[in-house]
């Protein structure tokens, strides 16, 4: 268990008092962001953890997944999600201690968050000047996410927990990498605010994005094993594609994963990951019609040797049956329902993201993190950078620039 493996690592003599009177760090994000998106703020709050851990001992509760907007599907259960439905925690444990949510309830004997931190911008903004970093405790700018019951305790979302309470509640304004919010953390008392809550962490910012740090993050999310081996399968069925054949390495333990670039070559197929959706909505002149990406597979398959295509969408069936006529041969994963009740629509965009890591050839959407997040395990894999920072453009999109390569920092 983590617990297990995190004394294992602490002097004999340090356990005793630091594992008893370990800390819990748990966090939310704004509701209408991403799955995506959501695993960048991971990042910058295990860059937090860390942090903490260099005076306590603490311990990440990882917030339990649900209620996305983009999880559209009917009829599944999609609230209270454990992470190890996605994530292999296991592998998240070899970069920070980790616990979930309900294990949490049960180690500090009920559902009492002792403190709740609700993160906001300076009313003031950024004023001219050079860039500070900040935190100051001023009054809620927003409406209020949690309200007094009759005890005065405060309720909130709590990720779909309806039993949960907040002790404490109130607002910080930040302004800063997830490291400025560490001394006030540490300044509590840990027997006041043992657990504490940071909700709208999306409003700190990265410590050092692409560092070393962040990559071992990065690095210790692997997909959950079943997800894996779901999309493994698929591979292999419909797109002859297997690690050995595609000289892809096979080690399960990021921390022994380290590949060259370029070493690996990916199974013989392109993949797309097609944005559309809000990405549409809004008109955006960096994103193509339906015809504008076909041409662009199309010249991509010829100029690849590639006779299969792979699409990763979030198209509603209008534009997707639109996109299969305009391209027949398109492969993509279609769960049954049983599939997609098992999976959850969090499992199935994995399962895309895992398949399109491992083509040949990729191509994504402009500036989305579901595209970023794919860059990034086909880094981690050892795939060539060239087939891996490309993005389609808006058909009448004149500068067309492509996506930044961020290398592995080992
Ligand atoms: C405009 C912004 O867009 C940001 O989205 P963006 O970075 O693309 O990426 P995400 O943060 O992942 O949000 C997009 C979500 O849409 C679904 N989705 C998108 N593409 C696919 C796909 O190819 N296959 C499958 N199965 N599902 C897909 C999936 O649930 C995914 O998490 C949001 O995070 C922000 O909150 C905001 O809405």
């Amino acid at each position: 268990s983590s617990e297990e493996f995190w004394v294992s690592q602490s002097p004999a003599h340090l356990v005793s008092d630091r594992a008893r009177f370990r800390r819990y760090l748990l966090y939310d994000v704004n509701p209408p962001e991403g799955f995506n998106l959501r695993r960048d703020v991971y990042i910058r709050m295990a860059s937090l953890l860390k942090i903490l851990m260099k005076s306590e001992e603490w311990v990440m509760v990882l917030p339990p997944w649900g209620r996305l907007y983009h999880w559209q599907s009917p009829d599944i259960h999609q609230v209270r999600i454990p992470w190890s439905d996605f994530f292999d925690l296991e592998s998240l444990n070899k970069n920070i201690p980790v616990m979930e949510y309900e294990d949490f309830i049960a180690e500090n004997g009920g559902p009492f968050i002792d403190q709740i931190y609700v993160l906001q911008s300076y009313a003031e903004g950024w004023k001219e000047g050079p860039w500070e970093e900040k935190v100051d405790e001023r009054p809620c700018l927003d409406p209020p996410l949690y309200s007094q019951d009759k005890h005065e305790y405060y309720r909130g979302w709590f990720w779909g927990y309806e039993e949960t309470r907040g002790l404490n509640v109130s607002c910080l304004s930040v302004q800063g990498s997830a490291s400025v919010i560490a001394p006030m953390l540490l300044k509590n008392t840990p027997a006041r605010n043992r657990s504490v809550m940071l909700d709208r962490a999306e409003n700190l910012l990265h410590d050092h994005y692409g560092g070393k740090e962040y990559w071992d993050t990065r690095r210790s999310m692997v997909f959950a094993r079943h997800l894996r081996a779901v999309g493994d399968e698929f591979r292999s069925k419909y797109l002859n594609s297997t690690n050995e054949a595609d000289r892809i390495p096979d080690e399960e333990d990021w921390t022994k994963l380290k590949v060259e670039l370029g070493s690996s070559l990916g199974g013989p197929y392109l993949a797309v990951h097609l944005r559309r959706k809000d990405f549409i909505w809004g008109h955006r002149e960096d994103v193509p019609s339906l015809e504008g990406a076909v041409k662009k597979i199309r010249s991509l398959m010829k100029t690849h040797g590639l006779d299969k295509v792979f699409v990763a969408t979030d198209a509603v069936r209008k534009e997707y049956e639109e996109l299969k006529r305009l391209l027949p041969e398109m492969v993509r994963f279609e769960p049954t329902w049983e599939e997609l009740e098992l999976y959850k629509d969090g499992g199935v965009a994995i399962i895309d993201q895992w398949v399109c890591a491992h083509a040949r050839f990729f191509i994504g959407t402009s500036v989305s993190t579901f595209s970023f997040r794919i860059h990034e395990e086909r880094e981690i894999l050892g795939l060539d950078p060239k087939t891996t920072y490309n993005r389609f453009c808006g058909d009448l999109e004149r500068a067309c620039e492509q996506p930044t390569h961020w290398k592995v920092v080992y």
